[in-house]
């Protein structure tokens, strides 16, 4: 059995269900080997955010240095980058890796509303992360500070995923519509056609690392070697399991369910519908 590996640049989370170890979880159910790089450690549980310790750029250098030289790496994702020097620091790194199969997760605010990138550190992700990724994953209110556009539309949505892709040089965006009033549809857009990914929306409030597990699946599957269409498909089944199998635990925003999509029929029963799009941009 070939084994494929990915590795996690992103911030820790105590509570399990959102950071790293969302990451590492997500990647050891679709049967990844994972590695990671903790950019900040955060005292954080369901009902929120608690302290912020952030990792010295010499620490964070070191681990993807260690990793990338012995373990190595079949794709990376990034997530809670929090301070520009970081960006940079990363950007670099994975520059002269050569790695191309990068899964951005402009991660910005938790759940509960603590922010998890400074402010001044978004030109940095506009202009050194993201022409380095193969996909950026923002929800509705990264994409539209990322883009400066106000969203408020599936139409909405897929210009924003043309600006990321066309004018900030990302290979894919995928702008997720969870925080979209209906159905959770996300819009794919590679560089020439749009491809949606729906579901039926779950009424949960555990929805603690939804963002994170899936472009930590989205990032397990590149590693694997599928294409980008077959790994947001797995991503966006292995989220709604995730969500609709709710674990319950803690008394705010409870993790998602990592084992759902392995343990209930994973491929056939999620519901999850994509679609080729017709019109183009
Ligand atoms: N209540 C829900 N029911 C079903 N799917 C959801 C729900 N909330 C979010 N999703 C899906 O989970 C994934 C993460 O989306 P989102 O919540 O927008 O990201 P983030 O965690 O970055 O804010 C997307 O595929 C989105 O469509
Ligand atoms: C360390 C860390 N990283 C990321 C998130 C965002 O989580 P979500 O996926 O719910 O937006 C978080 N709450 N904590």
């Amino acid at each position: 059995m070939t084994l494929y590996k990915a590795l996690t640049i992103a911030g820790s989370d105590s509570g399990g269900g959102a950071g790293i170890q969302a990451d590492l979880k997500t990647f050891q159910m679709l049967d990844v080997f994972g590695t990671s790089a903790v950019t900040a450690v955060t005292a954080q549980n369901t009902l929120g955010v608690h302290g912020i310790y952030d990792i010295p750029l010499e620490g964070i250098e070191r681990q993807i240095h260690a990793v990338l030289t012995d373990v190595g790496a079949d794709a990376a994702k990034t997530g809670m980058l929090s301070q520009p020097q970081v960006i940079e620091l990363v950007a670099d790194c994975i520059a002269k890796a050569g790695l191309t199969r990068l899964v951005v997760d402009p991660v910005m605010v938790a759940k509960g509303g603590a922010s998890l990138l400074a402010e001044s550190a978004r030109d940095a992700l506009r202009e050194k992360l993201l022409p380095l990724a193969a996909v950026v994953t923002p929800n509705l209110p990264e994409a539209e500070v990322i883009t400066g556009l106000k969203l408020s539309s599936l139409d909405d949505m897929k210009k924003a995923a043309v600006v990321i892709v066309k004018e900030m040089g990302a290979g894919a965006a995928i702008v997720k519509g969870g925080h979209y009033e209906g159905a959770p549809t996300d819009v794919l857009y590679d560089g020439e056609s749009f491809h949606l990914l729906s579901a039926e929306r779950y009424e949960t409030r555990h929805t603690h690392g939804t963002g994170c597990t899936f472009s930590a699946a989205v990032c397990a599957e590149l590693a694997k070697g599928r294409t980008l269409l077959e790994a947001a498909h797995t991503a966006k089944k292995f989220i709604t399991l995730a969500i609709r199998y709710e674990l319950g635990i803690g008394g705010g925003h409870g993790p998602t369910n990592h084992w759902a999509y392995t343990r209930h029929g994973g491929d056939t029963d999620s519901g999850v519908q994509l679609q080729k799009e017709l019109t183009t941009p």
